[in-house]
Order: C-alpha cells, then sequence, then structure tokens
C-alpha cells in the first residue's frame, strides 16, 4: 500500500517530509523486525520509548517513520499527535478492516475468559463454523496454534492476526480482551459484534488505580460495540447479572442485552444445578427452550461460564441440541482444574487460580469433594498487584490442611520478599516455604497420603517460568508427572 494511501485515514498529521509514492510493505513497532520497505511507528512505552530507536529501524530498512515527537530523518517521517492512537487506526487500514468480515466477539471479566472463549469455539465448531481465538493460551486459526506474548495483543499484532483469520476463511472470531488492552486502546479498530461480561473481583491494582478504575476500563468493551441498530447486524451484551457491577457494564452499551444467571431472574438460567466430583448437570434454561447439560466441567464457576458461552450461542441463534452436543463434548481446557494423570492414590490438579476470586472457587470445588487432606502449591506473580499476595495465602491456609508457599513468575521482584508479603501476619501457620517451585510441587506431592488433593495453582498452561527478565522451561504439568514417578518408584 502507498505510504499517501496509508495516512489519508489520519484526520491530522504534519509530514516533517513526504518522499512521492513511497510503497509500504508493512507496518513495525519494533525497530528489530523491521526489513526493506517497512513503515516504523515509534511508541513511547512502559520500558523504553521507541522513538529512540528510528536510527536502527532507518538502518534495517524502514522508508518512513510515523512519531509523536518531532525528530528530523532522511526518510518519510509523519508527526501524529498519538502514535499510539495513529497505529490501531493505520493497522486497521492496512489491513482493510479484518473485523468487519466476520463476526468478532469479546470475552472480558476478572476470571473465566479463557475458559469461556473455548466454550464459545466448541460451539460454533460443533455448528460447523471455522473459528479464530486469540486468548492467554495462544493465537489459534483452525487447528494452527501461533505464540502470544499477552492475552490481548498489540493492535498491530491483532489486525494483522483477523487479515490471517480473513485469508484463512475463518467466519467467526472469539477473543480475550483484557483491563489492560481496553484502556491502552489495544482493541481501537476492532469491531466487536457480542462483548462478554463474567465478573469483576481484584487483580491488577498496579496498574488500576482502584477497583472502580478497573471496572471504567472493563466497561470500554461495551461503549465500543457500536451505536447504529441494524437488523442485519445485531450487536449483542452478554452479562452476568450475578455480579454485583453488572448494572454499570449494561449502562455502558446502547446495545441489546442478553443476561445470565444461577441465581437471579435472567435470559439465560441454569436450574436444578448437580455438582459432582467428575461431572456438572443442569436444566439450561433459554429463551427458545430447556435442555439438560450434563457436563464433565467441574465447579459452580464452570456452571457461570458455560451460561456465558450460551448467551453467545443464542445470539447466534445456534440450536439447543447443538449446545448441548457441544458443552457435553469438552472436556478441558489446558491448565485449568487439570487433572495430572499417573497411577496413584490422590489426586493432582494444576489449575490457572491466580487471583483471591479464583483460587477461593477451586479450593471451594476441592473441599467439596476432597476425602481426605488438600494440599496446595501456590505463590503469587512479581511485578504484579501486591495486594493480591495476602489475600491469596489466607485463602489458601483456610481451605487446605497444608499450604507449600513458592515462587510464580517473580519476574524483576526478589522472589523472597514476595513470599514474605504473602505470609507477613498470616494467623495460621499449617505451611512451609519453599521458594524453588519444582522443589515445592515434589515435596507436596511427597507428603500426599491415601485420596489426598494436591493443587498447583497460578500457573496453569504455561511453560515457563519467568524469572528476572529470562523466561526458563517449566511446566507444572511435567514436574507433577515426574514427581509422582519419583514417588511410585
Ligand atoms: C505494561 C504493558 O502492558 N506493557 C506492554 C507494552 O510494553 P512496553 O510499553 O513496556 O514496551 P516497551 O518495551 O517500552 O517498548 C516501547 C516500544 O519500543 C519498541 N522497541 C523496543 C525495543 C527496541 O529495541 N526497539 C523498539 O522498537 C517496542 O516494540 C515498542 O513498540 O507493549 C508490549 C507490546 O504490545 C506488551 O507486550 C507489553 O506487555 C507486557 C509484556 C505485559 O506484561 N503486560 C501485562 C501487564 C498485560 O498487558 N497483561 C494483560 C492481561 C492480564 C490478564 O488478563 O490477567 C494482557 O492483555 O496480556
Ligand atoms: N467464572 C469464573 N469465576 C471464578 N473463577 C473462575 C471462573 N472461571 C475460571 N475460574 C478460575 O480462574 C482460573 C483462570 O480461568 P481462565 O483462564 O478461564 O480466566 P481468565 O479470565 O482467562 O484469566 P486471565 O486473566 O489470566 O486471562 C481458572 O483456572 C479457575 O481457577
Ligand atoms: N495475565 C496475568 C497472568 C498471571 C499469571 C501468573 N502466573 C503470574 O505470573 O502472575 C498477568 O499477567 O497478570
Ligand atoms: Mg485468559
Amino acid at each position: 500500500m502507498k505510504l499517501n494511501e496509508i495516512i489519508s485515514i489520519l484526520p491530522f498529521y504534519k509530514a516533517m517530509y513526504l518522499a512521492d509514492d513511497v510503497i509500504i510493505n508493512e507496518i513495525k513497532m519494533d525497530s528489530r523486525e523491521v526489513n526493506q520497505g517497512d513503515l516504523f511507528i515509534c511508541i513511547n512505552g512502559y520500558t523504553v520509548d521507541g522513538h529512540d530507536y528510528v536510527d536502527q529501524a532507518i538502518a534495517n530498512g524502514a522508508v518512513a517513520i510515523i512519531a509523536e515527537n518531532i525528530i528530523y530523518t532522511n526518510v518519510s517521517t509523519i508527526i501524529v499527535p498519538d502514535s499510539q492512537r495513529a497505529l490501531s487506526m493505520i493497522a486497521a487500514h492496512f489491513y482493510n478492516y479484518p473485523t468487519t468480515k466476520f463476526p468478532l466477539i469479546g470475552i472480558t471479566g476478572t476470571n473465566g475468559k479463557t475458559t469461556i472463549t473455548y466454550l464459545i469455539e466448541s460451539l460454533l465448531n460443533e455448528y460447523g463454523r471455522k473459528t479464530g481465538v486469540i486468548g492467554t493460551i495462544q493465537m489459534k486459526i483452525g487447528d494452527h496454534l501461533f505464540p502470544v506474548q499477552n492475552t490481548t495483543p498489540d493492535s498491530l499484532f491483532l489486525q494483522k492476526s483477523f487479515h490471517k483469520m480473513v485469508e484463512c476463511n475463518v467466519d467467526t472470531a472469539i477473543m480475550e480482551v483484557s483491563s489492560h488492552a481496553l484502556d491502552m486502546g489495544r482493541v481501537y479498530g476492532c469491531d466487536f459484534d457480542i462483548a462478554v461480561f463474567s465478573n469483576l473481583s481484584q487483580d491488577h491494582l498496579d496498574y488500576h488505580k482502584n477497583m472502580d478504575d478497573y471496572l471504567r476500563a472493563k466497561s470500554l468493551l461495551f461503549a465500543q460495540l457500536g451505536n447504529t441498530y441494524k437488523k442485519t447486524h445485531r450487536k449483542f451484551a452478554v452479562i452476568n447479572v450475578d455480579d454485583s457491577r453488572h448494572d454499570i457494564i449494561g449502562r455502558s452499551t446502547a446495545q441489546h442485552i442478553i443476561t445470565y444467571s444461577c441465581k437471579n431472574n435472567a435470559a439465560i438460567t441454569a436450574e436444578n444445578i448437580q455438582l459432582d466430583a467428575n461431572k456438572t448437570s443442569f436444566r439450561l434454561v433459554t429463551p427458545v427452550g430447556e435442555i439438560m447439560i450434563s457436563s464433565k466441567l467441574i465447579g459452580m464457576f464452570n456452571v457461570y461460564n458455560m451460561l456465558a458461552a450460551v448467551g453467545v450461542a443464542t445470539a447466534l441463534h445456534i440450536p439447543l441440541i447443538t449446545i448441548k452436543a457441544a458443552l457435553e463434548r469438552i472436556t478441558g481446557i489446558s491448565g485449568r482444574f487439570e487433572p495430572i494423570e499417573g497411577d496413584h492414590s490422590f489426586t493432582t490438579i494444576v489449575d490457572y487460580a491466580h487471583t483471591p476470586d479464583s483460587l477461593e472457587n477451586v479450593l471451594q470445588v476441592i473441599k467439596d469433594f476432597a476425602k481426605n487432606n488438600i494440599i496446595v502449591v501456590v505463590g503469587c506473580g512479581g511485578d504484579r498487584d501486591k495486594s493480591k499476595r495476602p489475600q491469596m495465602a489466607a485463602i489458601a491456609l483456610n481451605y487446605a490442611d497444608k499450604v507449600i508457599f513458592t515462587s510464580d513468575n517473580p519476574r524483576t521482584e526478589d522472589p523472597q520478599a514476595i513470599l514474605e508479603d504473602m505470609v507477613h501476619g498470616q494467623k495460621e501457620n499449617h505451611y512451609e516455604i519453599i521458594e524453588d517451585r519444582k522443589r515445592a510441587i515434589y515435596h507436596a506431592i511427597n507428603l500426599a497420603g491415601d485420596h489426598d488433593v494436591v493443587l498447583i495453582a497460578g500457573k496453569g498452561h504455561e511453560t515457563y517460568q519467568v524469572i528476572g527478565h529470562t523466561k526458563f522451561n517449566f511446566d507444572d504439568r511435567e514436574i507433577a508427572k515426574e514427581a509422582i514417578l519419583a514417588k511410585e518408584n
């Protein structure tokens, strides 16, 4: 695409220098990825300032620069008031507005986004649709998997991925939308058709000033649902009305609302809920009929996740029989309440609970079914919300018979300081601190006796541990398997 065509989408800009007929190969926001013929856009980030990498970008072959600060270069240089915002506009334009070409479903909320995303994928696949998925675990186009750095990546990665989805004939895209992404404008330019709100509880208070600010960020997804009413292109907000913040989320959108609930009146509800140790059944009640569901996903929180997915299915007119087939087929989601196989007399579960609410939910499920002791291995991430630490520790101590506090992803923080934040002031003392996560997991598994349950919480599907700035290979599931084998032999 020509540079002139790309910048025509910007209402305001100042051209420091604009060469004729510059053809742009690709747009890049990282100087290290620039190739001959690319446009480099300077983003002033949290760690470094992209403006400092203009020379490197030009040396790598950039033929045009978009920047926020006045800079002088020997290639076409455009100055905009806000380069992050310009990036979203330009990326959507460059990739020809891919999200207008298929329905886009966005899921937000503190917990359950990944789970709901994969439930919706399963429903749509059962219905014969080809899906694209973007979220915490990966990006998926059909059965092809691609790594992601963020739950909701930056606008350039997003628009490029959606473009790839269009090329691969994806007919519906499903994505997790984090509060960071909403706040930073990573999803500006995404044309959402359905937005889901799962719940709000404490997380990310390192980034958001307080819970109201966190809620405001979440509500932006609903404010972005478009303001026109076209019969042919209806938009929907699917909202959990059992969450006390549902009203503010609902009032953030002008679009149609589909409510779901296990306790209140709602369009989608679950009746006669039976929670068992290895299955969950309920009568699903929807505006178009009722049907019995028997799912392998366990725990009350998964009933909520299923209702959220059913809300989306209802908006898309997916028949009840298809909904039932899809919900009954799905056996689990990677790293979410994932049992570790092995011939052993106790149960080991790896779960991604890394917030107080999710940890409590998961431990409640375990408590309901555990025949003997509960042993928990848990830590808290570094460079993240510090106020979660004592809360998560207290929850673990409250539900478990024995807790091993350990490292999660310490990132740039001192692991001992994180552990100190967790245990400081705790009244209970049935815990040990083993900073090395591998040793902590081995120890927990060695302690386990007949019919005990070992919960390894916080890292779920992650296949790494971030210590300092380095990512080391680490997978709770692999380590747990090793430890179980070692115990057996
Ligand atoms: C705080 C935050 O969100 N940071 C995000 C941000 O990084 P940053 O601002 O530090 O970027 P930077 O390193 O300062 O770089 C600024 C610019 O210079 C460029 N650069 C940099 C170096 C260089 O040599 N050349 C160069 O051009 C970079 O490409 C970038 O354009 O932009 C990056 C690219 O989009 C993100 O990957 C990064 O997410 C970091 C990894 C992160 O951990 N974010 C977390 C807080 C987050 O966003 N989490 C949410 C979900 C949480 C949840 O659901 O629970 C998420 O959506 O993932
Ligand atoms: N609806 C829910 N309510 C509360 N806790 C939940 C719910 N669904 C899942 N959980 C718990 O939260 C953990 C994370 O679930 P999931 O990965 O689906 O959430 P997420 O919102 O995608 O998280 P992230 O913010 O890290 O992307 C699960 O491992 C489980 O312990
Ligand atoms: N998306 C979340 C994931 C947290 C997972 C946990 N293992 C941690 O590292 O804190 C975050 O970046 O805050
Ligand atoms: Mg997720």
